[in-house]
């Protein structure tokens, strides 16, 4: 399969197509970005790295993140966690406080904002030093020291936290929150902050095309059962109220962050990320969604 031509054919007619969104501006520091950015990095099971664009560019991760801080704690917390955390979509934004209150406490699924808010709590009672704890896994799963937090990013948003610091006292409230407030947005942030370019993003992501067991980091990640659970819950949950869209259109487990990027594995086969800024209505990346549903559609196969 010639991975490098096929995804020039898809940078190639994505960029013809030109279809624009809007630079995510609640976090005021992320509408800084060059918007025409546009990159493609893919990893096969070999290691061999395909990239076209601005594939080696570092941008904001932001909700991507939530994959790699549920995967820490997947493996030490076990079926514990699932009594804090729900397994269903959400079907509602990504930062929704009324589904939170109606729920009593528990969220939908852990790539909601609420529900990673609890995978961070989570991490805060395990380890002294959760931001480096963080840092270091994703480090290792991408095979190389990659990761860096862009302190500006997390102060931004930090400076504009309302809505994020409502559902950590929601959940508080619900007694599903064990740390302080505070210390548990500053990781909360400090994750999201972190930057890191497609190629090292889609490395980061290959053991969960792989069974769990990571050719960069030489080690089994997870389970080939937890892979695939949270393969299962990427492609439920990965795209918050537009996650039908994308299993209908793309039809593989991935995650999206509102810094533009989404990361995406096919099983067995590869991990990619892909990386625009510009978003849609419900905080997606429009390129990047549009140039998967075209890489799945050239390759002819995707989950299904
Ligand atoms: N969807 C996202 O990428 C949201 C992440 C962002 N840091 C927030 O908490 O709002």
């Amino acid at each position: 399969m010639d991975y490098q031509k096929i995804i020039e054919e898809v940078y190639q007619e994505v960029q013809s197509e030109n279809k624009r969104g809007k630079v995510a501006d609640y976090i005021p520091e992320l509408a800084n970005v060059n918007p025409d950015q546009f990159g493609i990095g893919l990893v096969d099971l070999e290691g061999n790295v395909f990239g076209v664009g601005d594939y080696e560019v570092p941008f904001s991760i932001q909700s991507i993140s939530k994959v790699h801080t549920l995967v820490m704690v997947f493996h030490v917390f076990k079926s514990k966690l699932w009594s804090r955390v729900n397994v269903e979509p959400s079907g509602n934004p990504f930062n929704s406080i009324a589904q939170l209150e109606f729920e009593k406490g528990v969220p939908r699924n852990p790539f909601i904002n609420a529900g990673a808010l609890v995978i961070t709590d989570a991490l805060c009672s395990k380890f002294e030093n959760p931001i480096e704890q963080i840092s270091a896994y994703i480090n290792e799963l991408s095979g190389k020291s990659c990761v860096r937090i862009n302190s500006s990013v997390k102060e931004s948003e930090k400076n504009h936290a309302e809505r994020n610091t409502a559902l950590a006292y929601f959940l508080k409230a619900y007694q599903n929150f064990e740390n302080e407030v505070d210390q548990v947005l500053d990781v909360y942030f400090s994750h999201c902050a972190m930057e890191m370019s497609c190629l090292d993003l889609a490395r980061s992501f290959s053991f969960l095309a792989n069974d769990g067991y990571s050719i960069f980091a030489n080690r089994e990640i997870v389970s080939e059962s937890h892979a695939r659970r949270i393969n299962a819950l990427m492609l439920t949950c990965g795209f918050y109220d537009e996650a039908g869209e994308f299993a209908f259109r793309v039809g593989l487990p991935g995650k999206s962050g509102v810094g533009g990027g989404v990361a995406a594995v096919m099983p067995h086969k590869f991990s990619i990320a892909v990386w625009s800024p510009e978003l849609n209505e419900k905080g997606n990346s429009v390129k990047a969604i549009r140039a998967l549903e075209l890489l799945t559609d050239k390759l002819s196969f995707s989950l299904f």
